[in-house]
């Protein structure tokens, strides 16, 4: 697949841009022209530097209201066609886009206007350059790709074809199955966005909330199977209008848009929707299953590590082990295993240096750990590797949120070989029950707001993961964001969270303490009032919910009189929904605002966000009395 993205699509000045368009791995790029006219170098110069760093311009953009027009604005467009050609001579490129007018003058006339660009097809020749016509969403008159499909045919030139726009059709609802009767050679290229649903204007929509293929709802990989049965084999160009992108890392969005084609292809290659011939690249490994959370690592120094260990003791782990070789320990509970590492070189230093006391890696349970590598790293992940002891077995690993990295674990026997190959481990170490949490029920990741769409994107591209929709809570502090992936058995459920004002505790979690991370794990009990028994008996600190809370529990639910009295008095929190019931409790968080949650589910498929915002003030409420680290 060939791949491009439109300079406005990132945040920078053209130089940044370029420099990310070629590190993410695209052939090419296409100059908005406002890009270039902010720019301190001529056209020449740019496109040297373009072609220096090993891409092509596939298109340059847009060139508005030219169709249709009476004279002597007719003339001027033209004129204006002639100095616009010439800097694409200077730049290196061959294509323009022409996007359909929206101009007052304009005439309209279907005829009007193939004569038009078949005049301009005649002028772009003398230039050796092409023009490329694109139904724009809120054109006056030509807002349908059909209809641009219909001017360009009896504009009937070699200089002239059809550029196509997954936003300007989907978002109107157009079926892309009218892509499939137009030639190949006439389709110019191919401008590819995804979008949310959202009730809006259409311009308005288009130049502030387009997303890269998979972060919104539009049938992309629909209109992509399209064009792909036309035999299209040009490039797919993201032309991505959004807010958050300008504001962003260029670097990251670069790959993200990268990752979200190679995505969608590979999807449609798994489908047999974007076969052309048998020397085409096979698909990559399919999306990876995942059995959960094999384990948890925490990266420490030494009072730390104590205190998490002191932490976990007392929600029911035992020390399980040592490391043979390195200072780390492990503990455990049931089938939990949470590694606490506190050497003072290597990658898990390096993360507590930068981020402090923080869960530095996550190990995901996988069928097949190199083929799950192989998928991640087609769709970019940065694979991690670090040296081994002597007789050591080494794991594969990605990086994932905040640096952190994300072990690709096998499955449960061949873990406990590696326990017990790296490990001294304690006589009947896995045979613990504990306070009975029995699974991690969920994992929660802070990160910047702007951040939200990229993290989930890289897990649901490599995982088989669903998101859900996303959902706002608030905190005192203001909106929080959250957005829930999960397995199809539930298996996994991964909360990525974010939010634009600084005042959350998620906001201050991230700009002043850990960084984006794992902010909260919650584990699942089968018994939430036993677990809570023994919690208080170890003298666990849990938050405290104002009685308030359950005055209303007991209004909406009519509880069992016994249940809601053992609630009140461990700060058990509640919610229901058409399939059961939900159980949480949160403890108080450690200094830098990481915090445990348990959990017990019986049939309830949610996670509760009825009671985020009473967790959320509350623990606003209790975070200056949070748990020191040392
Ligand atoms: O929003 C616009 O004006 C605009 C310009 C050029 C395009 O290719 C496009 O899709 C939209
Ligand atoms: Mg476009």
């Amino acid at each position: 697949m060939k791949t491009s993205i439109a300079t406005v699509s990132l945040s920078g000045d053209l130089s940044e841009k370029l420099s990310a368009i070629a590190a993410a791995g695209y052939g090419a790029v296409e100059i908005f022209e406002n890009d270039f006219l902010a720019f301190d170098r001529g056209a020449r110069d740019v496109g040297r530097m373009v072609r220096d760093a090993g891409l092509e311009i596939s298109l340059f953009q847009p060139f508005r209201d030219f169709e249709g027009l009476p004279e002597p604005q007719r003339g001027r467009a033209f004129e204006r066609a002639r100095r616009k050609f010439g800097t694409m001579n200077e730049l290196g490129t061959d294509l323009i886009l022409v996007c359909s007018s929206v101009s007052p003058l304009a005439l309209g006339g279907i005829d009007r206007a193939a004569e038009d660009l078949n005049a301009l097809g005649d002028l772009a020749r003398e230039h050796g350059v092409r023009v490329g016509y694109e139904a724009l969403a809120w054109g006056r008159f030509v807002n349908d790709h059909r209809d641009a499909w219909e001017i360009v045919r009896r504009a009937d030139h070699a200089h002239v074809g059809i550029i196509l726009d997954s936003f300007h059709s989907l978002a109107r609802g157009i079926d892309p199955a009218s892509i499939r009767a137009i030639p190949k050679d006439k389709i110019f290229i191919v401008q590819m966005a995804d979008a949310p649903r959202l009730d809006l204007d259409l311009l308005s929509w288009s130049r502030h909330y387009r997303a890269m293929l998979g972060q919104g709802d539009l049938p992309v990989a629909d209109f992509m199977a399209a064009v792909e049965a036309t035999g299209y084999d040009g490039y797919y160009s993201l032309e991505i209008f959004n807010d958050q992108f300008r504001a962003g890392s260029a670097r990251q969005t670069a790959v993200d848009g990268r990752r979200s084609l190679i995505f969608t292809m590979d999807r449609l290659k798994a489908e047999g929707r974007a076969m052309k011939g048998p020397s085409e690249r096979a698909p990559l490994p399919p999306p990876v299953p995942t059995g959960g959370v094999a384990f948890v690592e925490f990266a420490a120094d030494a009072a730390s590590g104590r205190t998490l260990g002191d932490l976990l003791t007392s929600i029911g782990f035992r020390h399980a082990g040592t490391h043979r070789s390195k200072d780390v320990e492990l503990y455990a509970q049931g089938p939990l295993r949470v590694v606490v590492n506190t050497e003072t070189e290597g990658f898990a230093h390096s993360s507590y240096v930068v981020h402090g006391t923080n869960v530095c890696a996550l190990g995901l349970r996988v069928a097949d750990p190199a083929q799950a590598l192989l998928r991640a790293e087609g769709l970019l992940a940065a694979p991690f590797r670090q040296p081994v002891g002597p007789g050591e077995r080494e794991l594969p690993a990605i990086r994932g949120v905040g640096g952190s990295l994300v072990y690709l674990v096998p499955e449960a026997d061949a873990l406990t070989v590696q326990w017990e190959t790296d490990f001294a481990l304690e006589p009947g170490w896995d045979a613990h029950d504990g306070a009975g949490l029995a699974a991690v029920d969920h994992v929660a990741q802070t990160v910047r707001y702007e951040d939200i769409l990229s993290w989930t994107l890289f897990y649901r591209s490599i995982f088989a993961l669903t998101p859900l929709a996303p959902v706002e809570v608030a905190d005192p502090g203001g909106l929080v964001r959250s957005q829930v992936l999960e397995s199809e058995d539930c298996g996994l459920r991964l909360v990525i969270n974010g939010s634009q004002s600084p005042r959350t505790l998620s906001a201050r979690f991230v700009s002043r303490f850990v960084g984006p991370g794992v902010q909260h794990v919650a584990f699942r009990t089968p018994d939430i009032f036993a677990t809570a028994r023994a919690l208080r008996a170890n003298g666990v600190p849990l938050l405290h919910i104002p009685q308030n809370y359950y005055d209303d529990l007991d209004a909406k639910f009519e509880l069992d009189a016994a249940d809601l009295a053992a609630m009140r008095e461990s700060g058990i929190l509640y919610d229901r929904d058409d399939a059961g019931d939900y159980f949480q409790i949160y403890l108080g968080a450690l200094d830098g605002g990481f915090f445990i949650e348990i959990v017990e589910r019986r049939g309830y498929r949610g996670l509760g966000a009825a009671n985020a915002p009473i967790r959320l003030a509350t623990q606003a409420r209790d975070a200056p009395a949070a748990i020191p680290l040392r």
